[in-house]
């Protein structure tokens, strides 16, 4: 296998392991009976809460442990399999089920709305793989994609770059919110969604272009000795990645980010699969990204759209808690682990995402033969 083809999994969700443990009353895992379903915001636990807090700006530059305990936390090494383990897993099967299991109920839901489908990329519709550069969707991914977006309007949101992520993806019928949202290209405001629709630019981040610019240069040359790092430029956030940095680097990378971000106020952090994502402190994310884009597809103050949005991500949560405060269509977290999620179902890889879409082609595709038969 050569690096590109390597396909990784991240394991169980780390973050959670390592509470699990720091605070062995705290679990985050509970029962079904225990514990409802992750209610609107709840996504991080208290304490992984103050796992988080490390992370953020402290008296002007974040804490060189929090950022190491963060990397280690969300990228285990070595995880225990133990048979509470396997029940919280079970347990939270219950609370998040499969998406293919519960297809049926979902149609149901959704019966005289539109749905609208909202697709994360990395990790959703392309397994995660070694090198960012090289994860390439599969053309049965691209073909379902493409029948999916003739039976409903569907946009990508990703934390990628818009035009890298158009790049994997190349159908031109969709929409795509780029840089966490940052970068939206959707159907021109107010107009229904209708075929050949004008489309419109947004870019609520666009004055931190030159700041991006000047922080991502700072970052390559401050990350150059580190074997494996990866600094991409997302246009309006970059991510440094550390999936291929030795462990013991760890620390290493986290203090030159460190260093570089300290002079930068205006600019966050957060973290993503192995990778430490520095974006604008603007309150915009995904979640006000899908807003915006029912907004321009006419579903403005609508009870009859059905949006359902896909991911594998933490910055995909804030798109699930605005589909819980809406009380509109669902979230579906892609994971083969339990992780607190504000989504309502799960799917656990890319392959079952594809099969998900497939029955919903299919199951619109029946129901326009049933009406064209009435
Ligand atoms: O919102 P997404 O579309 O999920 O993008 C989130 C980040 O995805 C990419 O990184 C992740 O996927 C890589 C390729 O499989 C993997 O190597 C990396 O470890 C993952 O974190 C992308 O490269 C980032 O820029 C996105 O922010």
């Amino acid at each position: 296998m050569t690096k590109q083809n390597v396909l990784v999994s991240d394991s169980p969700s780390a973050l959670n392991m390592t509470i699990t443990v720091a605070v062995s009353n705290s679990s985050i895992f509970t029962t079904a009976t225990q514990k409802p379903p992750a209610a609107p915001g709840g996504y991080i636990s208290i304490s992984r809460k103050k796992l988080l807090k490390n992370l953020e700006i402290n008296n002007g530059g974040p804490r060189a442990n929090g950022w190491i305990d963060s990397m280690r936390a969300s990228s285990p090494t070595h995880i225990k399999s133990t048979p509470s383990l396997a029940d919280e897993q079970s347990s939270w099967i219950l609370r998040h089920p499969s998406a293919l299991d519960m297809f049926e109920q979902i149609i149901d839901a959704s019966k005289g709305k539109q749905i609208v489908m909202f697709l994360d990329y990395d990790g959703t519709l392309s397994p995660i793989v070694e090198d960012p550069d090289q994860a390439f969707m599969s053309d049965a991914m691209r073909k379902t994609v493409k029948k999916l977006a003739r039976c409903f309007p569907t946009a990508i949101v990703s934390g990628r770059c818009r035009d890298k992520v158009y790049s994997f993806v190349r159908l031109a019928e969709l929409y795509y919110a780029g840089s966490h949202g940052m970068d939206i290209k959707g159907p021109a405001k107010g107009s229904k969604y209708k075929k050949g629709n004008q489309s419109v630019l947004f870019q609520p981040a666009s004055e931190f272009l030159p700041m991006i610019d000047e922080v991502y240069a700072q970052l390559i040359e401050k990350t150059k000795s580190i074997p494996g790092a990866i600094v991409e430029n997302n246009k309006f956030c970059v991510s440094v990645h550390y999936r291929c940095v030795e462990e013991k680097k760890w620390n290493e990378l986290a203090q030159q980010v460190r260093s570089v971000l300290k002079e930068y106020p205006k600019l966050r952090l957060s973290s993503g699969r192995k990778v430490l994502e520095i974006r604008p402190t603007i309150k915009w994310d995904k979640g006000k990204a899908l807003e915006f884009l029912l907004e321009s597809l006419g579903f403005t103050n609508c009870t009859d759209v059905f949006p359902v949005y896909i991911g594998d991500d933490r910055t995909d949560e804030d798109a699930f808690k605005i589909l819980r405060e809406r009380g509109q269509g669902f979230g579906i977290l892609v994971s083969k682990f339990p992780k607190e999620t504000s989504a309502s179902y799960s799917l656990q890889e890319p392959s079952e995402v594809m099969n998900f879409l497939q029955k919903m082609v299919e199951w619109k595709r029946q129901s326009l033969r049933g009406q064209a038969m009435v």
